[in-house]
């Protein structure tokens, strides 16, 4: 990532000495801010004036390329003024220098003195790689066994305990443990076996597991218990309950160890609770949960799609950690989502973020991305523990974009609220459906039409020419124009996928998170640690004594 001034410097390499300590700044009180709260108050053309002027410097500046993934950012409403204060604060809040901070794997996740090294996950083939040949070694050798694994499971060569190869994998797991893969594993369903289904459970409702395990033999199925801590309750139940189907079925204790796979951080854990080792796959405490899903804990996706094709999702996401490290900050994709979020919500302020995919198969992307950002950025206080002055995580919402236009969208056009967009779609789809074409060409068009409606909206006078135009007479077309006028100037990103492959679908998952990381930077705020969270596991325990019910 080079600096736009005249000494380019790219994201990777900060003039910082190693170690020295980063961010700590107040972002309200850099001067960057104030330059951004005085352009805020200014104001601004609508949208609409913005794209009929064709400015081709703007254009060429809020435009973005990366490992395969192109970014539309000429919806947004800045100018080269504001595009420029943004990257200034970038500059300011050292994004860089805490970039490299984190590849280095320094205790990022200070709360709990803890490195935030996921990019280590998919990044080992590089000799050079800052956090050490250590780590590197340590994932690719826990990578090849978990993926010899799920090829054995996948092929039919994994045997349950009477002999049937295994058909169907159960992950039971919650959170980080379940959202990530299971969101990939529907995102690339084109490439699963039909040998083997992977479900996934990470709801210890009742009703949720019985509703998975009525169909199933439990001579051929697989329970995949996924837990980082390997102590989260609501998982430890579905593992017990797992285990009594099993043994309902005869399968006692000592006949389950092939029908048992464990994935944690604490082994150790997983074998006092009876996981056979040799099926225990690990990772480390410097993978958070909600980033882990290029660890182990993708094994039921591994199964899904094949280690080949989890291999080219983690090259995906290793192309775009290249680019944020190396591209200069104005070309830098990642960067820019950031910035252009920071600009909404602290600027504009908007509360929310919409996302809105254009795709079926990316349905969990929406749930995978509100961990990922609320659960990184949802914080108050910044690194030094002073509360903040500064608007820190949007909320983040959305779904399938084509079903939200037949039903929330008429809040965006019209209601009381300016909701930013991110609409994420495909440019090239092969299904062998007759019509496919057309029916990604109808997809694809909608999403163009309605960042296009968002974007210009339509003003009263132009309502009343056009109601005029349609024959009504000049009295009811002015008391029906306050009704169909649409105020416009929604801002949004349009970010393409080249194709809904494991690459592509690699690169848009590192990019949200490196977006993550560059907003916490800004915002001085520790993005690894999730307290809230842990306040509500602590209260469980202590309700769960009250009520006399096991803990
Ligand atoms: O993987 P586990 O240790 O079972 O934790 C599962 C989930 O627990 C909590 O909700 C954490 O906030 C999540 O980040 C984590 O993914």
């Amino acid at each position: 990532m080079h600096a736009s001034t005249s000494s380019p410097r790219p994201l990777a390499d900060s003039a910082d000495p190693a170690g020295a300590p980063v961010g700590g700044h107040r972002p309200a009180c850099l001067p960057a801010w104030d330059r951004l709260q005085a352009l805020a108050a200014t104001p601004q053309p609508p949208l609409r004036d913005r794209l009929a002027t064709a400015d081709a410097a703007r254009s060429a500046a809020l435009r973005f390329d990366a490992a395969g993934l192109r970014l539309d950012a000429t919806r947004q409403a800045v100018d080269l003024p504001i595009w420029q204060a943004l990257l200034a604060l970038a500059r300011e809040a050292d994004v860089a220098g805490q970039a490299d901070a984190l590849r280095r794997g320094e205790a990022v996740n200070a709360t709990e003195g803890r490195a935030a090294l996921h990019p280590a996950l998919r990044g080992d083939d590089d000799p050079a790689a800052p956090w050490g040949a250590a780590i590197s070694a340590a994932v690719r050798d826990e990578r090849e066994r978990f993926l010899a694994a799920a090829e054995r499971v996948r092929s039919g060569a994994w045997r349950g305990h009477r002999g049937l190869p295994i058909r169907t994998v159960v992950n039971l797991g919650i959170g980080g443990s379940d959202l990530g893969p299971r969101m990939a594993t529907t995102a690339l369903a084109a490439l699963a076996t039909p040998a083997v289904a992977v479900r996934y459970v990470p709801n210890p409702d009742a009703w949720t597991l019985h509703d998975t395990l009525r169909d199933l033999n439990p001579h051929d199925t697989l329970f995949v218990v996924q837990s980082k801590s390997f102590t989260t309750p609501e998982t430890r139940l579905m593992a017990d309950t797992a285990r009594r189907w099993l043994a309902d079925a005869g399968l006692e204790p000592d006949a389950q160890g092939t029908h048992l796979v464990a994935v944690t951080a604490r082994p150790d854990l997983a074998r006092a609770q009876g996981f056979d080792p040799a099926h225990t796959f690990v990772f480390w405490d410097w993978v958070g949960g909600r980033y882990s899903v290029w660890s182990a804990i993708g094994f039921p996706l591994a199964v899904a799609i094949g280690a080949a094709a989890f291999r080219q999702l983690l090259a995906g996401a290793r192309a775009m950690d290249e680019h944020f490290w190396h591209a200069p900050p104005e070309r830098n994709l990642p960067l820019a989502l950031a910035l252009l979020s920071v600009w909404n919500r602290d600027f504009l302020r908007c509360p929310t973020q919409l996302v809105a995919v254009y795709a079926e198969r990316l349905r969990h992307f929406v749930p995978y991305l509100q961990q990922l950002a609320m659960e990184s950025n949802g914080k108050r206080v910044h690194r030094d523990g002073t509360v903040c002055a500064v608007g820190t995580e949007a909320i983040v919402w959305g779904g399938i974009g084509l079903e939200g236009q037949h039903a929330y969208f008429q809040l965006l056009h019209q209601g009381r609220h300016r909701v930013p967009v991110d609409f994420i779609g495909i440019d090239t789809e092969d299904t062998p459906l007759p019509l496919a074409e057309r029916h990604h060409r109808l997809v694809r068009d909608n999403l163009l039409a309605q960042a296009q409606a968002l974007a210009l909206g339509r003003d009263e006078a132009q309502t009343r020419a056009q109601l005029r135009a349609e024959g009504l007479d000049a009295a009811t077309a002015q008391t029906l124009a306050p009704h169909r006028t649409f105020p416009g100037n929604v801002p949004s990103n349009l970010l393409w996928l080249p194709r809904l492959d494991p690459h592509a679908l690699g690169a848009l998952m590192a990019a949200y998170e490196h977006k993550i990381f560059c907003e916490a930077a800004i915002w001085d705020i520790h993005a690894y640690d999730q307290w809230g969270v842990e306040l509500g596991k602590t209260l469980l325990r202590t309700v769960a004594r009250d009520d006399g019910a096991p803990g």
